[in-house]
């Protein structure tokens, strides 16, 4: 491939250029992820030696290697003119699909998924004068957490207990796994292999149902100040517990503790406080308690449904979240007696917007297909065909990833 295919006339920064812009526009955010790469950049720390060479050798073909950058970037729908002027700012959707010397509405095609692809086809094509190619979402979804556990080290892991432990993925051993999408709703898919899969189940007490009723409940302003306050917030003020009807005592019988919630929110009839009484941040942590332990549970009987034992959690509900997280492992232990496993991913809520960004190869719109990913790990050297995150953490707003492409 050449990369002046993809100059980008007019960028702000002359040298950079962009291309395979997707998006994911779902039912309260729009996923972006790009890859950059910059002038000089080519190299061939992977074997060969400019935008020229051959880089890796796949099946008797060769690739030039690509270095360059993937971001990840987010907006809410909302505000989707804030996301159109960010693609044109950037001139983003100029390194879509096209090559030089066609007219840009001509050949300027996105790959787009999730609901908002249908919706706001016209608004891109009357804004920026972009097609978006419509690709399924949760084809998007698999495709994106397949290429995930395969590709990139470091991205599964649990949490339990307040600590985070890496999941080392056996290639050969990742499928059957119950995928678990927490966005605005929820879809729960079983995943046998790669376009291998179905949608089992869904509920609609998703991410959605947080945010909107967290905002009836506290009348707070935004995703993260909800958040925020949970965090300082204590569910047992607004939740019945078990000891709460058994008098401080378990009910061991049937294996409940004083300590689980008997009733979500059913203290809160249950006394004589007035409402006004009642602090948001105790009902953003009743809520948040509540929701994350009813998707846990949900995802727990369909795994058992079909014999899956390890459960991934993406979406942006959980956005790297500790309560979230520890309710949803805790829920997923408690139900299986241990025998499931919750899992989350650092790209969480990048699954459906990165697989739409893979299925530029799919359909090979044009003779920039990408064929494969690495990230280099920075101090160090690549491991086999892995993306090795430099990060530890939760992946930060607007973060883009090093890495390399293989192009043909
Ligand atoms: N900044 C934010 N604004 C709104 N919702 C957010 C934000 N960050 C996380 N969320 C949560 O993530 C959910 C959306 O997750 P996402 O995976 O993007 O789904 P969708 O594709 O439906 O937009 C929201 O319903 C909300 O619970
Ligand atoms: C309709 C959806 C696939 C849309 O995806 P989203 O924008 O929520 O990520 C999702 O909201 C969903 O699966 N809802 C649950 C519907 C149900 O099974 O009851």
């Amino acid at each position: 491939m050449d990369l002046g295919e993809f100059q980008i006339p007019g960028n702000s920064d002359p040298n950079q250029k962009t291309s395979h812009l997707s998006l994911d526009i779902g039912g309260s955010l729009i996923k972006l992820v790009y890859f950059s790469t910059n002038d000089g950049d080519d190299d061939d720390e992977l074997g060969g030696s400019g935008k020229e060479s051959v880089g890796v050798s796949n099946s008797n073909r060769s690739f030039p290697v690509l270095k360059g950058r993937l971001h990840f970037s987010k907006f809410e729908t909302r505000k989707i003119n804030d996301c159109l002027d960010f693609i044109q700012t950037k001139r983003l959707h100029i390194g879509g699909c096209q090559r030089l010397g066609a007219l840009p509405i001509e050949k300027t095609i996105i790959k787009a998924t999730g609901g908002g692809a249908y919706k706001y086809a016209d608004l891109f094509k009357e804004k920026l004068g972009i097609c978006l190619d419509k690709e399924d979402e949760m084809d998007c979804l698999v495709a994106g957490a397949n290429f995930l556990l395969k590709a990139v080290h470091q991205e599964a892991f649990t949490y339990l207990d307040g600590k985070k432990e890496f999941v080392q993925i056996d290639h050969n051993d990742l499928y059957p796994y119950l995928l678990v999408n927490i966005g605005s709703g929820v879809s729960m898919i079983k995943v046998e292999g790669d376009g291998k899969f179905e949608r089992v189940s869904g509920t609609n007490v998703g991410g959605g149902t947080f945010w909107g009723l967290g905002r009836l409940l506290t009348k707070c302003q935004s995703f993260d100040e909800l958040l925020e306050l949970s965090h300082q917030g204590n569910n047992r003020v607004i939740d019945m517990l078990v000891g709460d009807i058994y008098g401080g005592t378990d009910y061991s019988k049937v294996g409940l503790s004083s300590t689980t919630i008997a009733s979500s929110f059913g203290k809160a009839i249950s006394d004589k406080k007035e409402l006004q009484d009642y602090r948001p941040e105790d009902i953003a942590r009743s809520l948040l308690r509540m929701i994350s332990n009813n998707i846990g549970q949900i995802a727990y009987l369909n795994a058992l449904r079909f014999g899956l034992k390890r459960i991934f959690f993406g979406g942006f509900f959980i956005r790297g979240h500790a309560y979230t997280m520890d309710t949803i492992a805790v829920a997923v232990d408690f139900w299986s007696k241990g025998e499931a496993k919750a899992m989350f991913l650092r790209h969480e809520g990048f699954l459906g917007a990165l697989g739409a960004f893979m299925s530029y190869e799919k359909h090979g719109l044009d003779d920039s297909m990408i064929h494969h990913l690495t990230q280099k790990f920075p101090m160090s050297s690549l491991v086999g065909d892995k993306i090795c995150s430099p990060l530890n953490g939760e992946l930060n707003d607007n973060e883009s990833i090093e890495c390399s492409v293989y192009a043909s």
